[in-house]
């Protein structure tokens, strides 16, 4: 199918934004009137521009305020389209938008709708052009898409159709199901659209916070199976209205909507890209780092032994049960001082995790780092950090590392639980639907988490049975250090012989307030002694349906810390209720 995105998705000049399109693998635009009205290239200069991209123009958008109006004013709106029909023949574009009116004047008449909508239809015909009608959800008297159909069918005019458009469909609650009533053939557009399920007024929510597919709360994938059985084969459109789109760079955003409409094409069965490949634990968290001590201190408080270092890199591997920490300290990876900067993935087939990650346009980086490096397969997410597919099974990346001798230690932790990386303030929703769409990981609901000095967003992707969680988290205040540190979280079976065995060996454990277990108090009963050593310990406590959360945190190291966490009962959660609590605290510890 070929594939659409509307210039008002993107950022930028409309040259900006064309190039972006085209870049991403588009095949087509709509041009949003704005973004033609601002530009200073003749609209013959436009097409030749989209020409050469490789773009059509498949859609000119909008009209306004066309329909059900007295003689008078649709007298000035047929001269209006008099004008923008000439302008599309320059353009090079067959198809107008005209969305249902919203103009105080016009009447509650859908005979007078569809009478002057044929009327356009006969003036667009000459023109060469076929006229989209699309009800707005917040249209005056058209806002549901049925409605606008019927108004279509009864024009009866061959130049006339509809435009479905998803946002306004799902938004207002209709059943999609009716789409399969329409003749393909009298759909001349598909406008594609996803959005966080928020209860506000439908214009707001619309011109403010649409997503691209797979990145909100509606069932698009849904709603395109029933377009596709009506024998639509236009193209699917993206037009996505969006405050942090409207600041991101073009480019990216327009990856992050190809890929949005890849899983979707794949999600109703018209494309087939290589299978995802979910991984099923992690081989290790890489932390790269201008100096190695602080970390090796920590490290070794944890439990961790340094078993073994690269054959051809200053990185170390610290190592206690399954849980791997590499510690590189290149100096090229240490610019940025100490940061989780990749996380090695334990996948079934790294060949064909990939392949995957390659076809959902996940930039692939080399897979030889240095000669003599066994060959391994990384991308790059959209925070930066390095994904590796890989196996720990002899032969695996674990030969490039010889090992040192070190003293046994009895360890404490088992696993790594989770990572939490965070994401710039702009690519959160791509971040959750690269992880979903490149991964096949399933995205869990997201919660917001009150900082004392901003907001953080955070949303979970884990595979099925949480052998790999990644906590995804945006904050607002974009310069916060604390707001905008990364951990890895330890899984361990005792997180309180864990906690002792951390501090006892010199370990800083954060500090929780008081308060806290005057709380926790009120809200559960614990056995004698119980909630003394949880606060002596730093650990917070959450309970979920499933069971009991146990955790706690090391002082943070450049950007990173550790956790320690006690999963029981099979507990799913993250302590989301705990963080403003950990938040505070680690604002008040300050990062050394
Ligand atoms: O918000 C609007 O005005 C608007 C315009 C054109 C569209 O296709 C649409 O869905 C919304
Ligand atoms: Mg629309």
């Amino acid at each position: 199918m070929r594939t659409s995105i509307a210039t008002v998705s993107l950022s930028g000049s409309l040259t900006e934004k064309l190039t972006a399109a085209a870049r991403a693998g588009f095949d087509g635009v709509e041009i949003f009137e704005n973004d033609l009205l601002a530009c200073p290239l003749t609209p013959e200069e436009i097409r030749a521009r989209c020409a050469d991209l490789g773009l059509t123009v498949d859609l000119y958008q909008p009209l306004r305020d066309v329909e059900a109006v007295p003689a008078d004013v649709f007298a000035r709106n047929l001269r209006r389209a008099r004008h923008k029909f000439e302008l599309m023949r320059r353009l090079g574009a067959d198809t107008v938008l005209v969305c249902s009116s919203v103009d105080p004047c016009a009447v509650d008449d859908d005979a007078l709708a569809a009478e002057q909508l044929a009327d356009l239809a006969d003036l667009a015909r000459d023109s060469g052009v076929r006229v989209a009608y699309e009800a707005l959800a917040w249209g005056r008297h058209v806002s549901t898409y049925d409605h606008a159909w019927r108004i279509v069918e009864a024009a009866g005019h061959p130049a006339l159709g509809t435009c479905l458009d998803s946002f306004h469909i799902l938004s207002r609650g209709s059943d999609p199901k009716g789409i399969e009533d329409i003749p393909g053939e009298k759909i001349f557009f598909l406008q594609l659209a996803d959005a966080p399920l928020l209860a506000m007024d439908v214009l707001q929510w619309s011109r403010h916070h649409r997503c691209f597919p797979g990145q909100g709360g509606f069932d698009v994938a849904g709603l395109v199976r029933h377009v596709l059985r009506t024998g639509y084969d236009g193209p699917l459109s993206l037009e996505v209205f969006n405050d942090v789109l409207r600041q991101a760079e073009a480019g990216p955003t327009a990856v992050d909507a190809r890929r949005s409409l890849l899983v979707l094409q794949e999600a109703v069965g018209a494309a087939e890209p290589p299978p995802a490949v979910v991984p099923t634990g992690f081989a290790f968290a890489e932390l790269v780092t201008p100096d190695a001590a602080p970390l090796a201190g920590l490290l070794d408080a944890l439990g961790f032994a340094r078993t073994a270092r690269h054959r051809g890199k200053p990185v170390d591997l610290w190592q206690q049960g399954e849980a791997r920490i590499l510690v590189n300290t290149a100096a090229a990876a240490r610019r940025d001082g100490t940061r989780l900067a990749a996380v090695g993935l334990e996948s079934p087939d790294p060949a064909g995790a990939a392949r995957r990650a390659e076809a959902m346009l996940a930039p692939v980086l080399p897979r030889r780092r240095a000669p003599g490096d066994a060959p391994l397969d990384a991308v790059a997410a959209p925070d930066g950090t390095e994904l590796f597919f890989c196996s720990t099974r002899p032969g695996g990346w674990r030969s490039d590392f010889e090992d040192v001798p070190h003293a046994p230690a009895a360890p404490s932790v088992r696993r790594v639980d989770h990572v939490a990386l965070t994401q710039p303030w702009h690519h959160f929703d791509e971040a959750v639907l690269f992880h979903r769409g490149v991964l096949g990981l399933r995205a869990e609901d997201s919660v917001d988490l009150a900082d004392p000095y901003g907001l953080l967003r955070s949303r979970a992707v884990s595979n099925a049975d949480g052998g790999v969680r990644i906590a995804l988290t945006v904050g607002a205040a974009p310069t916060d250090d604390t707001a905008h540190a990364q951990h890895v979280a330890l899984a361990t079976d005792d997180v309180v012989a864990a906690a002792r065995r951390f501090r006892d060996a010199g370990g800083r454990l954060l500090p929780i307030p008081a308060n806290y277990y005057d709380d926790l108090a009120a809200r559960y009963e614990f056995a004698d002694g119980e909630l003394e050593t949880y606060r002596e310990l730093g650990i917070l406590y959450d309970r979920d349906a499933h069971g009991v959360l146990r955790h706690c945190y090391t002082r943070t190291v450049g950007r990173v810390f550790f956790e320690l966490l006690q999963r029981d009962g099979g507990h799913r959660g993250y302590g989301a209720r705990n963080a403003p609590v950990r938040l505070a605290a680690q604002h008040a510890a300050g990062t050394p």
